[in-house]
């Protein structure tokens, strides 16, 4: 596993692996979490080390974000998640209002900003006021928003400006950084939804929300329309479909399915996965959240994870 010096780390059994360094949106989520905020918090460089931490069990759970209220699904992470060969899936969800703020240099003025650093998720959310207030300055992407405030807190001159949570600035080590703007994404009371994984088939009791991913075997018209029927003629709600790149060749895509499974459900999407799979589509379980309204925030507690806290 990659920590942030790039050394091998050894961590303790029953840790959570996260989005670091500390101060991320993701570090947020885990905290906020009552059966993970207690445990002991490993930062990891990337999605790929949460994910791969997980694998191999030098962390017990692992938390990265997966839905945002302003861009959707975040595809990289169910990319990878539905590339790997492990048996990591999620277990629960953690609902997030994310405010983005500007950082900066104490004493820099708007008009000393030369470059914006930010992670993905937090430019995209934010593009129209950097136009509209920062037209000139380039814009650089980061690991993530705790890793750009770090950047901030290097930069003697002022010339770096940040965006991240109101909060990422009391992370240990980061020094001489001050919130400038608050509030600066483009559409207020923006949620992310950050997904706990783990190793294996331990889930949330019912009702619950099961995500599978389908490969179809090649392209052909109406294999969407096939795997469709199969999930309606078992009596399976979908809440949410998306193709994604399988990245073997233009045009082919695979299927994250959402569906809702209420209790005398379990059985029919068991059935349908195997009905599926007799018709050629490779089926990955990727897991499942407790299902609750569009919205929730807060978590559950630890039985929703299948873990002790
Ligand atoms: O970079 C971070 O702080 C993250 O946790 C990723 C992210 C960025 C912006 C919104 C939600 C999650």
């Amino acid at each position: 596993m990659k920590n942030f010096s790039g050394n091998a780390t050894e961590d303790p059994v029953g840790a959570v692996g996260y989005l670091g360094p500390p101060g991320t949106f993701t570090h947020q989520a885990t905290l906020t979490h009552p059966a993970l905020a207690e445990r002991a918090h490993i930062p990891l460089a990337d999605a790929e080390s949460v994910i791969g931490a997980v694998a191999r069990g030098s962390v017990e759970l692992g938390v990265l974000a997966w839905e945002s209220s302003v861009a959707g699904l975040v595809g990289p992470t169910l990319d990878l998640l539905a590339a790997s060969a492990s048996e990591v899936r999620i277990r629960d969800d953690i609902a997030l209002p994310v405010e983005m703020c500007l950082w900066t240099r104490p004493g820099a003025r708007l008009g000393d900003v030369r470059r914006v650093a930010s992670h993905a998720h937090a430019l995209t959310q934010c593009r129209g006021w950097l136009r509209a207030h920062l037209p000139a300055a380039t814009v650089r992407e980061t690991a993530s928003t705790a890793a750009a405030l770090e950047a901030v807190a290097r930069d003697r001159r002022g010339t770096t400006a940040a965006i991240a949570s109101a909060g990422a600035g009391n992370a240990p080590g980061v020094r001489g950084v001050t919130v400038s703007r608050r509030a600066i994404g483009d559409i207020p009371d923006a949620v992310t939804r950050f997904v706990v994984l783990g190793l294996g088939a331990a889930g949330p009791r019912e009702p619950r929300r099961a995500l599978l991913a389908c490969f179809q075997p090649q392209n052909r018209p109406g294999s969407l329309l096939r795997i469709l029927r199969v999930f309606a003629d078992h009596g399976i709600e979908l809440t949410h479909i998306e193709s994604r790149p399988t990245r073997t060749g233009l045009g082919h895509y695979y299927f994250l399915v959402e569906c809702l499974l209420p209790p005398s459900r379990a059985a029919s999407l068991e059935r349908a996965a195997a009905r599926l799979r007799g018709m050629g589509v490779r089926v990955k379980d990727l897991g499942a959240t407790p299902f609750a309204p569009a919205g929730r925030s807060g978590a559950p507690g630890p039985a929703a994870l299948g873990v002790p806290a």
